[in-house]
C-alpha cells in the first residue's frame, strides 16, 4: 500500500481514545505512531515532570531527544485518567516491571477492550511471556491480547521513517482493530495470528544482538557477525517452533527483520550493552552504564531454562550468558565454531 493510500486509510478510520502506559522511548514513540494515525492518545509517565514535559513541551527530553511529539498528545501520572475511557490499552514497560504495573491497573483496565503488549522480554524467575503474564494479572481472556512487534527501533520511528510490524492475536478482530489503529502513513502494522512466535522472535533477537555487541566490542568483522546471525535465526526458529511458533513467523519481520535492525544498529541497546561487554566492562558496569532497559540481559537466563525444558540447545544465547557471568572471554564467543553438533549443512 502506498503513502497516500495509507494516509486515506488513516483519515477515513476511526478515531479512538487509547492509553499507552510507559513514556520511555518505545512506550512515547508508539504513541506518537498512534497520535499520527489519527487517534486521541493518552500516555502514562510514572514521573510527574516527565508527563508535564510531555503535555506542555511536546517533548521527552530523556527518552526521545530532538523529537517534536504531536500536538495532540498528552501525558499524564494519573493511571487512572489516562485509563478512564480507553477503547485498546498498549503496555510499554520494562519487562520485570510488567507485573508490578499491572497489579496497579488491574481494576482500571475498561471491559472488553484489546490490551496490547509491545514489550521484547520474558519474566525472570517464571519465563513467562508478556502476554501470559497479562492473561496471568488481569485474568483476560487470550483473544484480548494483542502483540506488536517488528524491526521497530524507536528514534528511527519517531523520525517517521517507514517501518512494518506484525500485530499478533488469537482473535482476528482484535489483530485487526489494533493494526488499523496503529497503522499510519509511515507504520505499517500486518496481523498474524502467530503469537508465541511473533512474540519470541522480539525476545530473542535481542539476545543474538547481544552476542552481535560482544563480538564487535572485541574486534570482530562482518564474517563473524554474519555467521553469528545466520546461526543465531536458526537457534530462534527451533526454541520458537519447540513452544509452538511457527516458523514463517520467525523467517519474517518479528524475527529476521527485527533481528537485522537490532543486530546492525548502534541504537539498539542490546547490541550496545553487548559491545560494552566485548569492550572488557563486567556486566554491573554495563547496567550502570545502560540508562535505558537492554531486555536481553534479563531474558537470558529464562530463556536458556524453557529450552532445557523442551530439550533445546542454544549454543549462543548460553555462550552469552557466560559472558554476562564472567566465566567466557568475550573473544572465546564463536559458538557457531564450537557447536557440538553433527557438522551443519549451512
Ligand atoms: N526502544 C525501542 O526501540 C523498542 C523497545 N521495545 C520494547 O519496549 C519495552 C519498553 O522499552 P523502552 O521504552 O525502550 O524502555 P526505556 O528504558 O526507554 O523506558 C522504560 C520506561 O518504563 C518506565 N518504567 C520502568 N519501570 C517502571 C514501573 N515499575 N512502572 C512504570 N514505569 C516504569 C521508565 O521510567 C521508562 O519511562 C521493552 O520491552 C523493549 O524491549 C520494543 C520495540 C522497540
Ligand atoms: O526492539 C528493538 C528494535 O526492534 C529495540 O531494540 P533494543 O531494545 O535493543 O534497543
Amino acid at each position: 500500500m502506498n503513502t497516500e493510500a495509507l494516509r486515506t486509510l488513516a483519515v477515513a478510520g476511526q478515531r479512538r481514545r487509547l492509553a499507552v502506559l510507559g513514556a520511555g522511548s518505545w512506550g512515547t514513540t508508539f504513541a506518537k505512531v498512534l497520535a499520527e494515525g489519527g487517534n486521541d492518545v493518552v500516555l502514562w509517565a510514572r514521573r510527574p515532570e516527565l508527563a508535564r514535559e510531555i503535555s506542555e513541551t511536546k517533548r521527552n527530553s530523556d527518552y526521545l531527544r530532538g523529537i517534536n511529539l504531536p500536538i495532540s498528545l498528552v501525558a499524564d501520572s494519573s493511571v487512572e485518567r489516562v485509563l478512564d475511557g480507553a477503547e485498546q490499552v498498549y503496555l510499554s514497560v520494562p519487562s520485570q516491571s510488567l507485573r508490578e504495573v499491572l497489579a496497579q491497573v488491574r481494576d482500571l483496565i475498561p471491559a472488553d477492550v484489546p490490551v496490547v503488549s509491545l514489550m521484547k522480554g520474558v519474566e525472570k524467575g517464571t519465563a513467562l511471556r508478556m502476554s501470559e503474564v497479562i492473561c496471568q494479572e488481569l485474568g483476560l481472556d487470550s483473544g484480548r491480547i494483542a502483540v506488536a512487534s517488528g524491526p521497530n527501533l524507536a528514534l528511527e520511528i519517531a523520525k517517521r521513517q517507514p517501518t512494518a510490524a506484525v500485530v499478533a492475536s488469537e482473535s482476528a478482530q482484535t489483530a485487526a482493530e489494533v493494526a488499523s489503529a496503529a497503522t499510519n502513513p509511515y507504520f505499517r502494522c500486518f496481523v498474524n495470528s502467530d503469537v508465541i512466535g511473533t512474540e519470541f522472535g522480539g525476545v530473542l533477537k535481542n539476545l543474538i544482538a547481544v552476542a552481535i555487541g560482544i563480538v564487535d566490542g572485541v574486534g570482530y568483522g562482518e564474517n563473524t557477525k554474519a555467521s553469528i546471525i545466520t546461526r543465531g535465526l536458526a537457534e530462534m526458529t527451533e526454541f520458537a517452533v519447540a513452544f509452538g511458533g511457527r516458523p514463517e513467523t520467525l523467517a519474517g519481520l518479528a524475527g529476521l527483520g527485527d533481528l537485522i535492525a537490532t543486530c546492525g544498529s548502534p541504537l539498539s541497546r542490546n547490541n550496545t550493552a553487548g559491545r560494552l561487554l566485548g569492550q572488557g566492562y563486567a556486566l554491573a558496569d554495563v547496567v550502570r552504564q545502560m540508562n535505558q532497559v537492554a531486555e536481553g540481559l534479563a531474558s537470558v537466563a529464562p530463556v536458556l531454562e524453557l529450552a532445557e525444558a523442551k530439550g533445546v540447545t542454544m549454543p549462543i544465547v548460553s555462550q552469552v550468558q557466560q559472558v554476562l557471568s564472567g566465566t567466557l572471554a568475550p573473544r572465546d564467543l564463536a559458538p557457531h565454531l564450537t557447536d557440538t553438533d553433527e557438522p551443519q549443512g549451512e
